[in-house]
């Protein structure tokens, strides 16, 4: 396969990066020409990449690429249902669980959207009954509460939904009397984090899981089980417990009624799955199906947006070209992801995943080794917060691309004695500062005209050129949260399209499960007899020593009914 940075495209490209890097971005903001040219708009979302490290001319080099990439091609065959997961062999259809019910989007000559459409139908007449108190729990009593059990793609992105929607006034009402908690870690603290406080005979647990085999979630699975039934009896699991998944064989091996499981299809990857059944279930529960409706109906209109507009104005792709620029051309292999909304806090974890799990790639789709690294590393936390932690290294210190996304009207106001408290204002204030203290900084000169001691200028002086990225939406809800999401997704793979990798495997994440395999393998052999590891076992002298001072370990669980706060039924007897 000829690589991409074979192309001419990409040698132009390259050849401009010094042209660029000799532009302070303080002079370049002066131009209001560029500024005109490097702003874009679609249904609400305003994005300004102004302040990143490049001119119209960067612009028109990186849409060359994206032709030279065929990223208009490769876009056509995803929303086609052409199998561009090569190496799983599936087709990439998460478009198709936003999409209308007249639609048509095909895998294998097949439309999916009917199939999409039962599932949903199905959600919202279970969630109705459930939220209305039709559906109850063994004893009688409605079910109230709601403890999601999944890990990555069948936690994260539901999670950061359900904190950005649970201070939304809709949501909130919605919400009013119902509880929903996530169980994600196989650390049994994160279990009794989640149980602790929870009533079980009120309590519905769904297991999501796409596999429906992993460990972590199919232990926390077992774990609810019993909590549930040693407090109400084994009927309790058909009442109490549903699932997500693709794999409904297992779910049924599992004791769980077919009638309470809801199904997708293995053309939605994980990380993409928080419009599928995944996310909908959950949070249709917590909010009601109709607010879940209008995020999907959010992520619709990005993703018409995103097979449809021409690329320089297509919000996802060049979000996505410029991501490329800044990782392989300028060498940043780090992006922080900044939104000034703290219902937002869960967000920058869920990027994490949907990027570095889609990007962090070492060869081209056909398995040619890369020259050029591809992915990058996302974190981030909510502003201001995160400006009294790390920002310091952004401002003064490596210089990493930062993406702002502030929200125009807040989800929530402050009163004291009747006068509203403009936090919000405060909150907004900082996310338009901060970005030109990135690009702009302060020299010497200006701060000796300040009287700013000798000894204190080079301390105080802040280089500045650091690029960012705006976005702007106008208010925070369940649509707009939708095409946030959208916008993030397809950003992740067009920067795949381009460097021609497979965004959509994720090979990388076997080799810890199956060493894990082994050691839980030699550490039960290893109680079970009574004796130390050795190398003989099959691991190195380091991982010997380790496993040892974890097997010698005298410390003992703290004895049933102890000082520990343990609830009764989540202690391995
Ligand atoms: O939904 P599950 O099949 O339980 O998978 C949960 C997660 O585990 C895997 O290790 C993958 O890396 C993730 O992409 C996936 O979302």
């Amino acid at each position: 396969m000829v690589l991409i940075s074979e192309s001419r495209e990409w040698k132009a490209l390259a050849d401009h990066v010094t042209a660029v890097k000799q532009t302070h971005l303080k002079d370049l903001l002066q131009d209001d020409a560029r500024t005109d040219a490097l702003v874009r708009e679609t249904e609400g979302v305003y994005m300004d990449f102004s302040r990143q490290n490049a001119t119209p001319d960067t612009l028109k080099l990186l849409l060359d690429l994206a032709q030279a990439a065929d990223v208009p091609g490769k876009v056509a065959a995803m929303f086609r249902g052409e199998h561009i997961n090569s190496t799983e062999d599936r087709a990439v259809l998460h478009a198709a669980l936003r999409s209308p019910r007249d639609a048509v989007m095909e895998d294998r000559g097949q439309n999916v959207v009917p199939e999409v459409w039962g599932v949903l139908d199905k959600i919202k007449a279970f969630s109705d009954r459930v939220r209305g108190g039709e559906v109850k729990g063994v004893t009688g009593k409605a079910l109230t509460n709601v403890v999601s059990i999944g890990i990555g793609g069948s936690a994260l992105g539901p999670l950061f939904v359900h904190t950005a929607l649970s201070t939304e006034p809709q949501a909130m009402a919605q919400a009013a009397g119902r509880q929903l908690v996530f169980l994600a870690n196989v650390d049994p603290v994160d279990a009794v984090r989640a149980l602790h406080s929870l009533d079980p005979e009120t309590t519905l647990v769904v297991i999501v899981s796409k596999t429906f085999t992993t460990a972590e979630t199919m232990l926390n699975a077992r774990t609810a089980r019993a909590w549930l039934t040693e407090r109400l009896g084994a009927e309790a699991v058909s009442k109490h417990m549903i699932a997500v998944s693709t794999n409904l064989k297992a779910v049924a091996e599992f004791g769980l009624n077919p009638e309470n499981a809801f199904g997708f299809w293995d053309w939605v990857g994980g990380r993409f799955s928080v419009s599928s059944a995944v996310g909908m279930v959950p949070l249709s529960l917590q909010y009601g199906f109709p607010i879940m409706e209008r995020f999907l109906q959010g992520m619709h209109a990005m993703d018409t947006h995103f097979r449809t507009a021409p690329l320089q104005d297509n919000l996802p792709a060049l979000l996505g070209l410029l991501n490329v620029w800044n990782t392989t051309f300028l060498g940043r292999s780090t992006t922080a992801i900044l939104p000034y909304q703290q219902a937002l806090q869960h967000f920058a974890p869920h990027i994490q995943q949907l990027s570095m799990e889609s990007n962090g790639k070492g060869v081209a789709i056909d398995g040619t080794p890369l020259p050029f690294e591809t992915g990058e590393i996302d974190f981030g936390e909510p502003g201001t917060n995160g400006q009294h932690s790390f920002y310091q290294l952004i401002h003064q210190g490596r210089v990493i691309p930062a993406e702002f996304i502030g929200v125009v009207a807040s989800q929530q106001d402050v009163y004291l004695q009747g006068e509203k408290v403009s936090s919000h204002e405060e909150l907004m204030c900082n996310f338009f500062a901060q970005p030109d203290a990135l690009a702009c900084g302060k020299d010497a000169a200006a701060l000796r005209a300040e009287g700013v001691p000798e000894h204190l200028v080079s301390h105080k002086t802040f280089t500045g050129n650091r690029p960012s990225l705006s976005i702007l939406l106008p208010e925070l809800n369940a649509y707009t949260l939708g095409q946030l999401l959208s916008l993030y997704e397809h950003r992740i793979a067009t920067s795949g399209f381009v460097w021609g990798i497979n965004s959509f495997d994720q090979w990388g994440v076997e080799l810890g499960k199956v060493l894990a395999n082994k050691v839980r393998a030699k550490v039960a052999e290893a109680r079970t007899d009574n004796r130390p590891l050795s190398t003989a076992d099959g691991f190195n002298s380091s991982t010997v020593r380790l496993l040892n001072r974890f097997l010698e370990s005298k410390t003992q669980p703290p004895a049933a009914g102890g000082p520990h706060a343990f609830p009764p039924g989540l202690r391995q007897k």
